[in-house]
């Protein structure tokens, strides 16, 4: 029988990932199976550390003063940068000091010091073991500090974190917290016991605040969103849409429903499915999962486009009159609410089957109505068919373009136009490239929220079949009936704006999404990162230095080129921008919240250096 060398309770010293230092934790458990100590730092940070990254307190001692100035002129300038290395308070330094200290420093001196003096004040040095045979593996990092510029340290642990698990594995032996999601890499330098046994530690799902209000919020929404789309699609339908004519007057029942109309939904769906499957396009790698595996997704979504746009183009060239689109929006409509419900039924049920490692953290409250809404799996599949996936970016973002297409041809046809209004060519461009550009970067996705950490529930099912296609396109269905003039110099400004919006939206999206495939990607190494405990680190610097959140800055810039076309006669046409607003702040609290969890004190010391949210010096 194996004996346990450290207690629940016993305070000892923690190596922190990547580096040769040690503090002060406090052994919470140790998991029998996995061998593994879980242990918490004083600012809370939980991690599982091994054994041999577990020293007794006894074996350290301050690190002396004097020897730490005795280092080469590289390393003493390295040591003279960091304030936090040099202030000696007690004999332990929270994990935010390492996050802080280890800024890839390329800032001038003053700026960065000035950056993290709020933090000083409690600082304090880490602990250095008394004997040379205890510190294996652990010159190096230093080294690599005294050889390499300062800037390039951090690009350097990186690297031997994310990129080169298996040495890291060698000379760390650190585990990274269960919850990060990010153990693929060094499952593999694993046994296949030790991954059996890292994937039963990272199973259960540990409980997750609710969000959107809670199980109240839930009925809520469930009542509430189906209810604003009827609303808003007879609003629009009125001759005078404005809010004096509220509400607008309810059809009789049965002109809900149109059988056709259904069949051409699931028809677009089954099409976009044979798309999907077709073993065209690359199959790329979604980012790891608790489990530590890796799914693969076909990303031929621009491919998929395409196809649609000449399906389409052909058969409006057969006599199909896509005009019916217009005239039956309401049916349309509500057929795809009846598929949302049916595929969301489908996913909650299937979610009681699942294993609880498949779960997503939110969305087991053990509340029937909130895990319906909120969605319990997050991956769920039919063989390779990922569910999640497909809908997110196919159906519903296609159709949209589809649907605008189709409400050009509307204008048209009762305006008497030869070609579509200006203004319904810009809502049409913009949009489709808004969409073209998703489909292009498909791969992108997967490093987005809802792919890494939501379930599949009603909330997206519902959001990607009726959500996107029929209120994204109230713009198109607004100018319809409304001609709306631009002047050229109205025009120009409008397309100026939607191409910095874009250009934010793109170059930040890609950014992040390229950093975190290859964290030393040499492209950006300029870039300076906060490590944190899970080993993945935070861009502080680039796009994501100017404010924590810039694609939603350019996404909003460019909802905002979509409404300016319709004037300003009415609000519904500026429903997308504010609703924009609303989901983009409501996002990025609850992404804050996620990060939180996720680095602790890493992502403190992130908004502490980037103060700014979406807006930068307003929000
Ligand atoms: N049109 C629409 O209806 C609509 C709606 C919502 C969103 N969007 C757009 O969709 C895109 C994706 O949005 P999203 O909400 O999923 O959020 P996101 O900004 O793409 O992803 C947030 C995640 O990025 C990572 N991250 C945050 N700060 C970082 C940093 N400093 N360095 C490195 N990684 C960092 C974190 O995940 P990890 O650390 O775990 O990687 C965080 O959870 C955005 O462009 C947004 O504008 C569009
Ligand atoms: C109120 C609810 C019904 C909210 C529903 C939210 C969803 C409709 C959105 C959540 C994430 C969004 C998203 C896109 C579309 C709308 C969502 C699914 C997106 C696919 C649009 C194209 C972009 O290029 C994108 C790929 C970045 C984007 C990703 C997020």
């Amino acid at each position: 029988m194996p004996t346990v060398k450290y207690q629940s309770g016993d305070m000892v010293m923690g190596r922190w990932p990547g580096s040769s230092l040690y503090y002060e934790v406090k052994v919470l458990r140790f998991d029998a199976q996995s061998q593994l100590y879980t242990v918490i730092y004083k600012d809370g940070t939980e991690l599982e550390l091994k054994e041999q990254d577990i020293k007794s307190a006894a074996g350290f001692q301050s690190r002396p003063r004097s020897r730490s100035r005795s280092r080469s002129p590289g390393r003493r300038r390295s040591r003279s940068r960091s304030p936090a290395r040099t202030t000696r308070r007690s004999s332990s330094r929270t994990a935010a000091a390492v996050a802080a200290a280890a800024i890839t420093e390329s800032a001038p001196p003053s700026r960065r010091d000035a950056k993290l003096k709020d933090s000083l004040e409690v600082r304090l040095i880490p602990l250095e073991q008394t004997k040379a045979s205890e510190n294996n593996g652990n010159e190096k990092p230093e080294k690599k500090e005294e050889n390499e510029p300062a800037n390039k340290v951090n690009e350097m642990s990186e690297a031997v974190v994310e990129a080169k698990p298996e040495k890291n594995q060698g000379r760390y032996n650190l585990r990274r917290r269960k919850d990060d999601g990010d153990g693929k890499a060094e499952a593999k330098a694993e046994q296949p016991e030790e991954q059996e046994a890292k994937m039963a530690a990272a199973a259960a799902p540990p409980s997750v605040p609710l969000d959107f209000g809670g199980k109240l919020g839930a009925y809520f929404w469930l009542l509430f969103l189906p209810a604003w789309v009827l609303f808003l699609v007879l609003q629009v339908n009125q001759e005078d849409p404005s809010l004096a004519n509220f509400p607008p007057p309810m059809p009789p029942l049965e002109s809900f429903w149109d059988a056709k109309a259904l069949g051409f939904v699931i028809l677009w769906i089954l099409f976009q499915v044979l798309l999907y499957i077709l073993p065209v396009g690359k199959l790329s790698e979604g980012m790891p999962l608790r489990s530590g595996e890796r799914l693969k997704y076909r990303t031929n979504g621009f491919f998929a486009m395409v196809l649609s746009g000449v399906a389409v183009a052909a058969a409006a060239q057969q006599g199909a009159d896509l005009t019916y689109i217009h005239s039956h929006f309401l049916q349309l409509a509500v057929a795809s609410f009846l598929i949302s419900i049916l595929l969301s039924s489908y996913l909650y049920v299937r979610s009681q089957r699942t294993a609880a490692e498949q779960l997503a953290l939110g969305g087991s409250s053990g509340n029937v109505v909130y895990d319906f809404f909120k969605g319990r799996e997050l991956n769920p599949r039919i063989k390779d068919f990922d569910l999640k996936f497909f809908c997110e970016m196919r159906p519903g973002l296609i159709g949209w373009c589809l649907i605008n297409f189709a409400l050009a041809l509307a204008e048209m046809k009762q305006q008497g136009l030869d070609a579509p209004s200006h203004a319904m060519i810009l809502v049409n461009l913009f949009q489709l490239l808004y969409v073209a550009d998703g489909l292009w970067n498909e791969e992108a996705i997967l490093t987005t929220m809802d792919l890494m950490h939501d379930g599949f529930g009603f909330m997206l099912a519902f959001g990607d079949l009726v959500w996107v296609p029929f209120t994204y396109t109230l713009q198109a269905y607004y100018l319809v009936s409304r001609p709306t003039p631009l002047s050229p110099p109205a025009l120009a400004a409008i397309v100026t704006l939607k191409l910095v919006g874009f250009y934010i939206f793109r170059k930040s999206n890609s950014e992040k999404n390229a950093f975190r495939r290859n964290p030393s990607d040499p492209e950006l190494s300029h870039l300076k990162t906060i490590p944190t405990a899970t080993g993945r680190s935070l861009l502080v610097s680039g796009w994501w230095g100017v404010v924590r959140h810039p694609n939603y800055l350019g996404d909003l810039l460019m909802a905002l080129a979509w409404s300016l076309p319709c004037g300003f006669s009415h609000l519904l046409p500026w429903y997308y921008m504010i609703y924009f607003i609303i989901l983009l702040v409501h996002r990025d609290s609850r992404d804050m919240s996620e990060c939180r969890r996720k680095y602790g004190s890493a992502w403190d010391e992130y908004c502490r250096t980037v103060r700014y949210r979406i807006i930068p010096c307003v929000y």
